[in-house]
Parts: structure tokens; sequence; C-alpha cells
């Protein structure tokens, strides 16, 4: 369970503990015990539980929520109710004298209260929902409406690259953190289509497109970017870093066994790449170009390098 929500809600759970606390101070020092033989168990069981219950759904709330008018909302609606309880609760072990009736006199005027907020609450979140829905809906009718995401990889698309290289370009100019680009293209993958047929190729664009997802930091950007090359957006990135980043990506499809759908091959691909660090002076086709030039002539150099080693 992820309790990281309840650090945010520091202040909210020192009001309950102190409410909590001093109802009671309060009440024990007021009211006196009952006796074992004057406890009704089964209403005990029963307000205990309702008591413990508001608890956990407080617990809950707090647990889920961001900071926020809703989320206040929500607590002191369910605190006060859970006030009313806790003092009908506490009423079943202790009677009070007749100076302080009050105290079982008031303890069901809370609830109504917490109700009310409860109810007001619940309106705001069915608001709060209802525009998060259409943000989702907008984002999702967007993606699909302007093919943001490619179909076979899952991976975002050559336009979204492209806008994106176009937005960090435009920020390039208001900031000194470059960013670098680096481009990764499966070698000889017409002769594994030509091998395996074209399903297999498909399962190894995924499976290429997931080790490169894994091995990427959070703020990385991978798209597929044409038939079996990637590019990844490695922002506020120096040249420098993005070679290592590069190195461990190369390594991790390198090392990557592809397993045929029969499980009756496994096979190791090579990868060819190209990196290039963005500056101010460049422009998104300028830099897709330099990508391509230099895929080019690493391509060249591994074949020399190969034919000269056979
Ligand atoms: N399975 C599959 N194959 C695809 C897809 N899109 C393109 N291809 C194939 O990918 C192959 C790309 O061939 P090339 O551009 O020559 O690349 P390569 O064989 O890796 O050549 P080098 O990069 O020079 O080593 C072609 O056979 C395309 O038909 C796809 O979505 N799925």
């Amino acid at each position: 369970m992820n309790l990281s929500f309840l650090k945010l809600h520091r202040s909210l759970l020192l009001i309950f503990v102190v409410m909590q606390t001093s109802v009671l101070i309060l009440t024990l020092s007021f009211g006196q015990y009952k006796g074992h033989s004057e406890v009704d168990w089964f209403d005990v069981a029963g307000e205990g539980g309702i008591t413990a219950m508001t608890l956990v759904w407080i617990f809950f709330i707090l647990l889920s929520r961001p900071k926020g008018r809703v989320t206040n909302l929500l607590f002191a609606g369910l605190a006060i109710m859970n006030l009313s309880m806790t003092l009908d609760f506490i009423d079943e072990f202790v009677s009070y004298s007749d100076e302080q009736a009050w105290l079982s006199t008031i303890e069901s005027i809370p609830a109504p209260f917490g109700m009310i907020l409860m109810t007001i609450a619940l309106y705001h979140w069915h608001q709060e929902q209802m525009s998060i829905n259409q943000q989702l809906r907008n984002r999702e009718r967007f993606y699909r409406e302007h093919q943001l995401s490619d179909a076979i990889s899952g991976l975002a698309s050559a336009d979204y690259m492209k806008s994106q290289i176009n937005r960090e370009l435009n920020l390039l100019h208001h900031s000194q953190h470059g960013f670098s680009l680096l481009m990764l293209d499966i070698a000889q993958f017409d002769r594994f289509n030509r091998q395996f047929g074209d399903a297999e190729g498909d399962k190894l664009l995924q499976e290429f497109a997931q080790v490169i997802t894994l091995n990427v930091r959070e703020q990385d950007l991978v798209c597929r970017y044409a038939s079996d090359c990637f590019i990844v957006m490695l922002p506020n990135t120096q040249l420098a870093i993005a070679e290592q980043l590069s190195s461990s990506i190369v390594g991790a499809l390198e090392a990557f066994s592809f397993n045929s759908s029969d499980n009756t091959l496994t096979y190791k691909q090579k990868v060819h790449t190209s990196l290039v660090a963005a500056t101010s002076a460049d422009s998104t086709s300028g830099l897709l170009s330099k990508l391509h030039q230099g895929l080019l002539k690493n391509k060249h150099l591994h074949e020399y390098c190969h034919e000269q080693t056979a």
C-alpha cells in the first residue's frame, strides 16, 4: 500500500488527533464507569463498529486524495460524523451526573452537520471527476485523431516526436540545458522478416520497444520513427551523458534474446545508432537529417569493419 499521500495531510491528521483526544479527556473526566454488568455489549459492538468504519473511511480518503477543497470537505464531514459516533460509543461505558448530562444530549448534534458537509463534498467530488473524465477523453481523442501513437509498438508516433522536438527547440531559446536525440535502427530487419515472417517481425518490434522503454529515464520520450527505426528524445541531456545512455540502451537491446512464438528459435539482433545534441540554431528537419546521416555513416562503418574481419 502506497502511503505517500498521507504525508500531504499532516495538518488534517493533527486536527483529528486533537479532536479525538479532547473528546476522550472531556468524557472520561466528567463521566463515571457504568460497571461491567450495565454495559450492553450488543450496542458496544454496533456503535464501535460504526465508529471504526468511519475511521477507515477517513484513512482511505486521506490515502487516496490530493490536498484541496474537496478533500477538506470530505475529511470535515467524516470527522464530524465520527465525533458523534465516538461520543455515542463512549456513552456505552460511562454515565454522567445531572450537571454533565449535556454531554449525552449533544452527542447526536454533530452527525447531521457532518452529513451535510459530506453531501456538499460528494457534489464537488462529482464535479471534479466530471472535469477529469473530460480531460482524459480529450487527451484520448487527441492521440487517436492525430495518430500520435504507433499501433504496433504502442510507442509515440513520428508525428508526435516531431511536435515534441519542435517544442524542445522553442524551449531551448530560453534555457541553457540542451537536449539530445538518439536514433536506433535494427540491423538487417528486412532479412529477419524474410527469414521468419512479418508476424515475427512485428513481435520483434514490440519487444524492442519494451526493452528501449525499460532502459530510458522517466523524462525521455521514445517513438517508433519508421519501420525498424526508433528515436529517443533525451531532454536536458548533454552529449556526454547521452552517449552513456545510448551505450546502455544498445547493450540491453543487443543482449536481448528474441524467442520466436513457437519457442523454437532464439535470436540476437544488432542495432545501428546515431546521436545528435540539439543547439538553438537547429530546426526539427535539420536535426532529423543529421540523425539520418549519422546512421548511414555508422552503418557503412559497421559494414566496412564486418568486411575487414570476414
Ligand atoms: N514486420 C514488420 N516489418 C516492417 C514493418 N514496417 C516495415 N517493415 C519492414 O522493415 C524492413 C526494413 O528494411 P530496411 O529499411 O532495408 O532495413 P534493414 O533490413 O534493417 O537494413 P539495415 O538497416 O541497412 O540493416 C522492410 O522489409 C519492411 O518491409 C512493420 O510494421 N512490421
